[in-house]
């Protein structure tokens, strides 16, 4: 089943914030039905918010055919709907471009993403399995991964975590923990709960565990996406990805990053540069509801982090493995190091 798709006249997607205990589908109609979900993360992950990006610009076309000015404001509310992502803007811009063609053809460039997206994803895990397989030597691994990589932040197969599924096909795969990943639990609700759809060995971590695990030598190598990926190589994923960085570096382990080349920002110069998403308190000082923090408590809610290009081993694409010493300077690192 597809994460994200289009079905007679309407977006389908499954909701996430439902899961691990339902299984639902979500039609989305209008534009403000799609920016809802993309905001509550029903529907998350970078390269799933690049097709909601695109197809969202598609339900657009469709809902203001007749009023280019509403139809522009559609599209930017849509293109910002959440900041850090550069998938999501990009989706947008690309079915966009397609709309003095007329709704159909911004719905065909749709399309074409979510079927491009597809196709990464089985490449990234591919190539990310043969570099994993080539730097831990060949025997059965124990991954760490952080936050939802799956077939839930793509369409199918996802990104980190399509690499742990080819590893565990190939039979090169001992376990998996998998980081919680507070304050929304995409590691224990969704990463959990693909593992043990896929039947992959897992065990769920709370964040604070992973530096330990790794110094213990629990762990072979970390595996984890990004939501933006900056011209010198540094690498912004959902928060907690530095610290299982540095907890990888001090243990002498691969940090790998594996990403479309979607989210390849030649844009962007460096992590200091991108839009960090704020997710507010009720998210930190809340747990299911309850209030976990005395009355009068305020919170700071990072949703994203920047890891420096420096602690990163690789970067894994589609189409190539980026390696070698992080080049510094505006637009270089990206190209030169690919
Ligand atoms: C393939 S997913 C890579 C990232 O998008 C993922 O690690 C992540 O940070 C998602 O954040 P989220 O806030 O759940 O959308």
């Amino acid at each position: 089943m597809r994460t994200i798709d289009w079905a007679g006249g309407a977006v389908e997607i499954i909701d996430q914030t439902a899961l691990p205990e339902e299984l639902r589908v979500l039609r989305l109609s209008t534009v403000e039905e799609m920016v809802e979900a993309i905001r509550r993360l029903a529907v998350r992950g970078a390269p799933a918010l690049g097709v909601a990006g695109a197809l969202g610009v598609a339900l657009a076309a469709r809902q203001h055919s007749g009023d280019p000015d509403r139809r522009a404001a559609a599209v930017e509310t849509v293109r910002t709907a959440r900041p850090t992502a550069v998938n999501l803007a990009r989706g947008a811009d690309r079915a966009a471009g397609r709309l003095p063609d007329g709704p159909e053809a911004v719905l065909a460039e749709a399309l074409r993403l979510r079927d491009e997206e597809i196709e990464s994803s089985a490449a990234q895990a591919r190539l990310g399995a043969d570099l994993v397989v080539s730097l831990c030597g060949g025997r059965p691994v124990r991954v760490l991964t952080h936050c939802n990589t799956g077939a839930l932040a793509a369409v199918t197969g996802g990104t980190a975590l399509s690499v742990v599924a080819e590893l565990h096909r190939r039979g090169a795969l001992d376990e998996v923990i998998a980081s919680e990943t507070r304050p929304l639990l995409q590691g224990a609700r969704l990463t959990a709960w693909e593992l043990d759809g896929l039947g992959i060995p897992f065990r769920v971590a709370v964040d604070g565990a992973g530096a330990f695990l790794m110094s213990r030598g629990e762990v072979d190598v970390v595996l984890v996406g990004a939501d933006r990926i900056c011209a010198n190589g540094d690498v912004v994923n959902k928060v907690g990805t530095l610290a299982h960085a540095l907890g990888a570096r001090h243990a002498g382990i691969p940090f790998l990053v594996v990403a479309p080349e979607t989210t390849l920002d030649p844009t962007t110069p460096n992590g200091g540069a991108v839009e960090i998403e704020d997710r507010g308190d009720d998210e930190v000082l809340t747990f299911r509801g309850s209030r976990t923090a005395p009355p009068g408590s305020r919170a700071v809610n990072p949703a994203f982090d920047v890891t420096a290009a420096e602690l990163v081993t690789a970067i894994v694409t589609d189409r190539r493995v980026i390696t070698g010493a992080p080049v510094t300077g505006q637009g270089a690192g990206i190209a030169a190091r690919g």
